[in-house]
């Protein structure tokens, strides 16, 4: 039965206690405190014990039903959480917040902390090196003015404070996620996400998107009168997520969100558009099988920090179109070049902690004394980094002032107000215990009266040796002892020989088999007077630590800049420490899409293969596409790849893998490389191929990077071959774009004879008596042959199977290109004779379209022989 089926009346008024709260939890898990457990019951008990894989219990009825209960222990909390949001889960956690002595019923209860994916800010539930964001989603109604099919997004870093919208069309709305990329999204109710994006979703009620009370939320988080200074009113549907997104937030929060001070705009014309598959093909953070390395991440973060290795996986996965800012980062790793060795920096950057995460949980006030112990550390180290950037930034002076501002500008933040450094100094213990609540946290001296409570227990041993001896010489009893327990407190142990010496003023306390604990009435006293010096220590250490939170507020956006500034010159450094350890160099930026990449290396590739043949890739107005053929392992996809790497590279602001790169403002890269089933979504190979090649038809422009490798190959040759060439012919007669395209068509190698954009180039290979020899190595021009069957017996396809390939081979070279290749590819001259054949092949496939209709018996075909018929029916409908 579950909880809802069941009258409240019919429960102990515990269970009706726990109904109330769970009710407020709803959906959510709720882990009800219980002494040193957090149970759970009912359905919720069912389902974290085979999540959790957790003893299922009972305990009690409830109306004759057993209730079903299932619990975990309160010291391992946190690691039964974070289990619980990995797989997508959100958990309402309640405390008791009564006093257990002073309640008639049970104690009081509530929530008081809400754990969800996308808010998590506890050290141990998140990943060192990745951020995780709550986003909002908000499909817009169309009825704010201009604002038509817009759909805001708008994402919070609750770990950073990072508070961001964005507004976008539909169709870019998965691009969006994916660069996002957070793990739990906010949506109306009722309302599915509309793009293939893996998060945990939350519903909300549709009310708090609303576009007034969205409003209200943000003006009074932020004590504004208007939005007016976020830059921000242009995004109307965007400001609706955002309210919806900040009041999710600060439910989910026992504290205010003291640390979230900005609301600032992404704009679409800020970063070069990466689709969701591009970010996948290019395995910028994460492999093509899910993996964490080789990524371009992977092998550029020499971070000394977590805030850093953060900071370098959002700067892959956002290149900047505008030059200025790339430019600015790229001066400032020449300049740290230049300056020396930038390993020396990072020495110095090493010990410092996750200033950006312990300045949000002071915010939170969930900063554990541990935490502000290494913050007081790491600002002490502070002036002596900012003297080292501000030296290195002088030393790299030879270059022009204006570009080399950023190291300067990122010292200044490296000074903070003395006051916190000498607050944390004085308040907290050098090395501070892990939980308030053990004491030992606070500093000595600090505290007047603290001292004097913890004077008391340091010189209770004293008083005990003093007194045991003084009872000793009083009684006689030479082995009386006076020793303490927690149950018992302090008593004077005599063995059951002794106890008729025992004097009138003892009170007996407990009896063992072999002796009988007393105490006195100066033990007594004594010991009242020391148990409520330690509770009250405990409890002045809890107030003070507080008070120390409350002196840090004003100073978390300071903080939090100077973690930023940390952040950004830890990733300055291990870019230049790349560059110099690689040979990398510094990419000049132009305005116009060009590319001129000469003797460029595939980032990833060469750090795991010897000998690395480098590669020029030259690309611009006048040379828009490059056919490029080749062997199957010539290199065709790596030097594609290495490109695109090359042109992402530039656009972050990073050096790259080259001897020289001049890249131009790219607007967007494409890639439509290998081959991705989506089986799940009920899609081919083929039609996968397909719809990436429309998005990439739709959307490229004359600023963008295309690469396409291989289209067509996953359709018969003819198929494969027209639209091969036709998708061609578009991207670079009407798109217009810079576009690297492979293929093993060789007929497509005539395309540069019609367009004088295009050029052919090849990956050479030679053969030598041993089999084929790849080079690696891209020339200007066509292959002169596919060396398929060398590639295969290379692979150990037996020998046999080899043979009667190449006399095939040889069988269809000597018959010459069939004759409907022939026609497709005529040139544009023949286009009144082809447009008649067309007329009436037309007239023919219109026929066979209609005597497979009445073929045809809609309400007795299944899904997937609809499918067939549709896509037969397209095939027919296709004048040959
Ligand atoms: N420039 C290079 N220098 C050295 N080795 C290289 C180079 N480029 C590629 N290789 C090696 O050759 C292998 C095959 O490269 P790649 O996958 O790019 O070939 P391909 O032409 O795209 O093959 P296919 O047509 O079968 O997809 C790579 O795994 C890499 O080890």
């Amino acid at each position: 039965m579950s909880t809802t089926e069941t009258r409240a009346d019919q429960h102990t008024p515990m269970m009706q206690q726990y109904l109330r709260l769970k009710a407020e939890a709803g959906p959510m898990l709720l882990f009800y405190r219980m002494g040193d457990f957090y149970e759970m019951f009912y359905d919720d008990a069912e389902k974290a014990s085979r999540l959790l894989n957790l003893t299922l219990t009972t305990r009690g009825a409830s109306g004759g039903v057993p209730i079903r209960m299932a619990g975990v222990p309160h010291h391992s909390v946190e690691q039964y959480l974070g289990r619980l949001v990995k797989l997508g889960e959100s958990v309402a956690i309640c405390e008791q917040v009564g006093d257990p002595a002073a309640s008639k019923g049970p104690v009081e209860r509530r929530i008081v902390r809400i754990v969800t994916p996308g808010t998590l800010t506890d050290e141990a539930l998140l990943p060192a090196k990745a951020d995780r964001a709550v986003a909002a989603v908000h499909p817009g109604s169309g009825k704010s003015r201009g604002s038509a099919g817009r759909i805001g997004i708008a994402w919070l870093n609750l770990a950073s404070g990072e508070f961001r919208l964005t507004e976008c069309a539909p169709a870019l709305l998965g691009s969006e996620l994916h660069r996002i990329a957070p793990a739990e999204v906010i949506l109306a109710e009722g309302q599915p996400l509309p793009v293939d994006f893996t998060a945990s979703i939350s519903p909300v009620p549709i009310w708090h998107f609303e576009s007034s009370g969205a409003r209200q939320q943000l003006l009074g988080h932020f004590g504004t009168d208007s939005l007016a200074g976020f830059d921000i009113e242009d995004m109307p549907e965007a400001i609706c997520a955002a309210g919806a997104l900040l009041r999710y937030v600060s439910h989910t929060q026992s504290q205010a969100l003291a640390h979230v001070q900005q609301l600032s705009a992404d704009r679409a014309s800020q970063y070069v558009l990466l689709d969701p598959v591009t970010r996948r093909n290019l395995e910028l953070t994460e492999t093509l099988r899910g993996e964490e390395s080789p990524t371009l991440f992977s092998v550029l973060d020499h971070c000394q920090t977590p805030m850093g290795s953060r900071l370098l996986r959002r700067w892959l996965h956002h290149p900047l179109r505008d030059n200025a800012p790339a430019a600015a980062r790229l001066r400032a790793i020449e300049t740290l070049l230049d300056g020396g060795d930038p390993r020396v920096l990072q020495e110095a950057l090493s010990p410092l902690p996750d200033v950006e995460r312990i300045a949000a949980r002071v915010a939170l006030r969930s900063v554990r004394p541990r935490e502000l112990a290494s913050l007081r550390d790491a600002l002490a180290l502070l002036p002596g980094l900012h003297g080292m950037v501000l030296q290195l930034a002088g030393k790299g002076s030879m270059l022009p002032a204006d570009t080399q501002a950023r190291l300067p500008e990122l010292a200044a933040h490296l000074a903070p107000d003395p006051a916190v450094g000498e607050l944390l100094a004085r308040a907290i213990a050098a090395e501070p215990a892990v939980n308030v609540r053990d004491g030992g946290v606070l500093a000595a001296g600090f505290d007047a009266e603290l001292d004097e409570l913890r004077m008391l227990e340091t010189h209770s041993g004293d008083f005990l040796v003093q007194l045991e001896k003084r009872e000793r010489e009083r009684t006689g009893i030479a082995n009386l002892r006076v020793e303490f327990n927690r149950v018992h407190g302090f008593f004077i142990e005599v063995t059951r020989g002794q106890t008729d010496k025992v004097p009138d003023d003892y009170r007996r306390r407990q009896t063992l088999k072999n002796a009988e604990r007393y105490i006195t009435p100066e033990l007594k006293t004594w010991e009242d007077k020391i148990l409520s010096a330690q509770d009250r220590a405990l409890a002045r250490e809890k107030w003070l630590y507080e008070q120390v939170l409350d002196a840090l507020a004003p100073h978390v956006r300071a903080l939090t800049r100077t973690a930023a500034a940390l952040a950004e010159i830890d990733v300055l450094a291990s870019l230049a420490v790349h560059a110099r350890t690689n040979d990398w160099v510094a990419p000049e930026l132009v305005d116009h899409a060009d590319l001129q990449i000469e003797q460029g290396r595939h980032p990833v590739v060469e750090r795991v293969i010897e000998r690395f043949t480098p590669n020029d890739c030259r690309l611009s107005q006048t040379r828009r596409m490059l056919l490029i053929t080749g062997p199957n392992m010539g290199g065709k996809s790596t030097y594609m790849r290495q490109t695109a790497l090359i042109v992402l590279l530039a656009r972050v602001g990073s050096f790259v893998p080259a001897r020289g790169a001049r890249i131009g403002r790219i607007d967007r890269i494409f890639t439509r490389i290998g081959a991705a089933d989506d089986l799940a979504g009920g899609r081919s190979t083929f039609m996968m191929e397909m719809i990436e090649a429309a998005a990439i038809l739709a959307s490229s422009t004359s600023d963008s990077l295309v690469l396409m490798d291989e289209i067509g190959r996953g359709t018969s040759t003819y198929d494969g071959l027209a639209l091969a060439w036709a998708i061609a012919f578009q991207l670079v007669a009407q798109n217009r774009a810079l576009t690297l395209f492979a293929t093993h068509y060789f007929e497509l190698t005539r395309l540069p004879s019609l367009r004088q954009e295009v050029a052919n180039v090849h990956l050479a290979a030679a053969e030598s008596h041993k089999g084929i020899v790849f080079l690696h190595e891209v020339r200007e021009g066509p292959a002169s042959r596919s060396y398929g069957i060398q590639v295969a017996q290379r692979a150990g396809v037996p020998a046999a199977v080899v043979r009667m390939a190449r006399r095939e081979l040889e069988r269809l070279e000597t018959q010459g290109t069939p004759a409907p290749q022939m026609a497709l590819f005529a040139p544009p001259q023949d286009e009144t004779a082809q447009a008649d054949a067309l007329e009436q092949s037309r007239h023919e496939s219109a026929d066979a379209v209609r005597d497979a209709l009445d073929g045809l018996d809609p309400d007795q075909l299944s899904p997937r022989e609809a499918l067939d018929a549709l896509y037969r029916l397209k095939s027919l409908a296709q004048p040959l």
